[in-house]
């Protein structure tokens, strides 16, 4: 089982927070009998609690470290990963939980979650409110269930063999209101690309120039699959660096809604790659598919 070291002296505010949407014990849920889409309802749930502690969080006075890639980690990550380790442990007992702020002390099996509690830290950090919370079910290195919520938007996505959005329900409600959705076919006048607003590099640039972009929308976090899977938006291509719990539950979804993700060679993502620490290489997020062929990504992340 994961362990967060200092959680006690960080989370209390948290665990407050957490206690008040906590609703009644929920029940175990087998894996290889229950459908795809039932575990993602239950996944946005457990992302739904944990962006309920965020928001909480959002204008405490946090401390931050900074972790050895250079980006930031502060206490609400910690507490919003305990939140969710704690009731997926309740839902699956035994399944691993790879999670970003605990991922050495969990390994891959034939199913297990990846989980990103705050993706978009510094976003949340500086109050843009451009945050998610990631949860991806994987069998085998594929995706098979997933939610995204994005708690300062008030919205969740999920997919399990569907991809659904609903507002995201009240602290300690499960009332969510589920909407299929589906991407758009690309616009004859100008695509929407979406760019991270903090990390752009070469690459990324020299992939997009050979497509005819209309607009650039900067945004932050697995947002950016969701928006593309709602039909918001068009492209999504990252060449630096990023984790596989930043990519897994939003590729699921966009795969869902009609999209896909590739990496070189238009090859999909494959997940649990423990050796090569969970890094992904560069890759492309789209709604139409059929840009896929005209994107030409470099072998490795920059
Ligand atoms: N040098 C680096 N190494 C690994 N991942 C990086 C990184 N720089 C950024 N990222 C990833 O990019 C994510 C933010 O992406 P975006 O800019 O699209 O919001 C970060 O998520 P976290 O905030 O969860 O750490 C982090 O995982
Ligand atoms: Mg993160």
């Amino acid at each position: 089982m994961n362990r967060i070291p200092g959680y006690e002296f960080f989370g209390k505010q948290a665990k407050e927070i957490d206690r008040s949407c906590e609703n009644r014990q929920s029940p175990m849920m087998r894996l290889d009998d229950t459908h795809p889409d039932e575990i993602a309802v239950r996944l946005a749930s457990i992302a739904s609690k944990a962006a309920h502690l965020l928001r909480g969080m959002e204008n405490a006075l946090i401390e931050q470290r900074v972790k050895d890639d250079g980006s930031p980690s502060t206490a609400a990550d910690l507490a919003a990963e305990e939140l969710i380790i704690r009731h997926l442990n309740e839902a699956w007992p035994g399944v691993p939980i790879v999670a970003e702020e605990t991922a050495s002390t969990a390994h891959p099996g034939e199913f297990f979650f990846l989980v990103d509690p705050l993706d978009g830290t510094r976003d949340f950090i500086h109050g843009t409110g451009e945050y998610s919370v990631n949860i991806a079910l994987i069998r085998g290195d594929r995706p098979l269930a997933a939610a995204v919520a994005a708690p300062a938007l008030s919205k969740v996505w999920i997919a399990g063999a569907n991809a659904r959005t609903s507002p995201m329900p009240e602290a300690g409600s499960d009332a969510f209101e589920w909407q299929d959705i589906k991407v758009r076919s690309a616009p004859e006048g100008g695509l929407i690309a979406l760019v991270s607003r903090r990390h752009g590099d070469i690459a990324t640039e020299a992939c997009l120039s050979v497509l005819s972009i209309g607009t650039r929308r900067m945004t932050s976090s697995a947002v950016k699959f969701c928006l593309i899977a709602s039909g918001e938006a068009d492209i999504y291509v990252r060449c630096g660096a990023t984790m596989e719990w930043d990519t897994a539950a939003g590729d699921h979804i966009l795969c869902c809604a009609g999209g896909s993700v590739v990496g070189p060679g238009s090859v999909p993502l494959t997940y649990g790659h423990e050796v090569r620490g969970y890094r992904n290489g560069p890759f492309a997020a789209m709604g139409d598919t059929s840009l896929a062929p005209r994107l030409d990504l470099p072998a490795a992340a920059a």
